[in-house]
């Protein structure tokens, strides 16, 4: 099996370290590939690469017609080699194949945004005070960017920095998790055949504490965008404040999906088990706390569990497989844990809550779909994000109630409500403290719109404008026509 490289400085190269890491297929643990492992002189050196090349201005000099032009190529090879990328995502992460197929499309959707975006900003001028002058407002790109990403989407998110970044005019080292790096690596062969000049955009591969914790600290990157965890998130933000470098944090979410009595009951239903167990609940806006009104609440959740009994489990290659595996033993046992400790609070399993017993799953870190009631707000199920294919459910009788249960968390990532009443859903979604809230919708996300959260899930925007805004900096230009002396002094 070859060994997967890192790529620094426009050429493919091992890693100092001489040590390999074999990344496994979660459906069944066979080792699908083999890739370099960087230590922190490899993060040093694709800084460093980085550094040289924004310096030089190879990229940021390039007109933003042409760089947008690059990008485009970029989308339209995703799209090209489409299903070698989905292949390489589902083995990597044991997401079915229509969903990887799915993250693709998205992925060449937010390459084409950028590329379209790249040069409809020349800057504005604005009313200057001063006669004889002129005062221009000219977006720069920010410099050299670290890019850390997860593994539950691992290039969709990628391609969420990557595109912007690249748009902009910026120099950018990335890392992708180190248990899941395949489609990152392909994508940066896509980038260096699109004609991104060498030093603009690299790649290293290895571990958060060493490699991403390197490019968090070191001062020659001037931004860093981060998608994962919020413990990783706190530990990131405080490197980075070593040469208060911009941030951008898009960390977890807990996110409330609100039933109210007047919803279409079937679409509601359905679309409540779409929220939480696509990819296995393994997303950060998984629809994972059900808040159902009172007077439908029992037969909401009949409803819910005669459904969750029939999803297939299986391999995301299998057509009939509708849910994968969880990503590794320890993600796994984490769920199963997080589910434990909800029991011993008082919640009630409703289905699911254990391991499958079918013989074909065992070698996968498969759990059961799982609908967990009788639950209260002070439950670490309720507040916790288990990142599993886990729905607690909450009842409410008032409007109010269901608003305070919705924002009674430290998260704000996003939220869905379910009702009838057009004037009844504004009112909510008004009140609601998340960056995405949607209306009889769950987990819809595109290039033209924001992502991020408010309070605990992160700091920025990704995608739409604001998007790209995170990879510029503005800058004002005053321009005296008629100097004169102030004769102060
Ligand atoms: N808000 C969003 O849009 C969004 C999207 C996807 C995932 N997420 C969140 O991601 C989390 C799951 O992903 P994960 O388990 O890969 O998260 P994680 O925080 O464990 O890891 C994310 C990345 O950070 C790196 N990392 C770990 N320690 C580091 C350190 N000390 N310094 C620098 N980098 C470090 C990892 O190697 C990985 O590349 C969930 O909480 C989920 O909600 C959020
Ligand atoms: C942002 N999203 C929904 C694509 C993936 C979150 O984990």
């Amino acid at each position: 099996m070859t060994i997967k490289q890192q790529f620094i400085d426009g050429k493919w190269v091992h890693s100092n370290s001489n040590k390999v890491r074999k990344i496994i297929n979660p459906f069944n643990q066979e080792v699908i590939a083999q890739v370099t492992e960087s230590d922190e002189t490899d993060a040093k050196a694709a800084i460093t690469a980085a550094r040289k090349a924004f310096d030089k201005g190879v990229w940021s000099s390039t007109p933003a017609t042409d760089r947008g032009q690059i990008v485009y190529k970029i989308a339209d090879f995703i799209a090209r080699d489409r299903e070698e990328l989905a292949e390489l995502e589902s083995l990597d992460t044991g997401k079915t194949m229509e969903e990887s197929r799915g993250d693709m499309d998205d992925i060449a959707g937010v390459f084409r945004y950028y590329a379209e975006a790249a040069d409809k900003d020349g800057g504005e001028i604005i009313d200057s005070p001063i006669p004889n002058s002129v005062s221009k407002v000219v977006r720069e790109p920010v410099g050299v960017c670290g890019q850390i990403t997860p593994w539950n989407y691992p290039l969709l998110q990628a391609s969420w920095k990557l595109a912007p970044a690249l748009a902009a005019g910026n120099t950018l080292i990335m890392k992708p998790s180190e248990i899941t790096p395949l489609t990152s690596i392909k994508v940066f062969e896509l980038i260096e055949e699109a004609g991104v000049p060498s030093g603009v955009a690299n790649l290293v591969l290895g571990a958060g504490n060493t490699v991403g914790a390197e490019m968090s600290v070191n001062t020659d990157v001037d931004l860093i965008s981060f998608t994962g965890g919020i413990e990783t998130g706190k530990k990131i933000m405080q490197a980075a404040s070593v040469n208060v470098k911009k941030i951008a944090l898009e960390l977890g979410g807990k996110n409330p999906n609100v039933i109210f009595a007047d919803a279409d009951f079937e679409t509601a239903v359905d679309q409540a088990m779409n929220a939480v167990f696509f990819h296995a609940g393994q997303i950060c806006s998984a629809g994972t706390r059900l808040i159902i009104e009172e007077s439908i609440h029992d037969d909401f959740v009949s409803a819910l569990v005669d459904r969750v009994k029939n999803i297939t489990l299986g391999n995301g290659f299998d057509e009939a497989t509708q849910m994968g595996p969880l990503i590794s033993e320890e993600h796994l046992n984490k769920v199963i844990n997080y589910v434990e400790k909800g029991k011993r609070e008082g919640a009630t399993v409703a289905i699911g809550g254990k391991r499958p017993e079918d013989p074909k799953l065992q070698d996968g870190f498969f759990y059961l779909p799982t609908v967990i009631t009788d639950c209260t707000t002070d439950m670490s199920v309720v507040q916790d994000e288990g990142f599993g294919p886990v729905i607690t459910v909450e009842k409410f009788t008032t409007e109010e109630e269901a608003i305070n249960l919705a924002n009674d968390s430290i998260y704000g990532l996003a939220g869905g409500v379910w009702t009838k009443d057009i004037a009844k859903a504004e009112r909510a979604v008004a009140k609601m403290r998340m960056g995405t809230v949607w209306i009889n919708e769950f987990n819809l996300y595109f290039p033209h719109a924001p992502w991020g959260g408010f309070k605990q899930s992160g700091i920025g925007r990704e995608l739409g404008k604001p998007g790209l805004d995170e990879y510029q900096e503005t800058k004002h230009i005053f321009h005296n026509l008629k100097p004169e002396s102030m004769n102060w002094f």
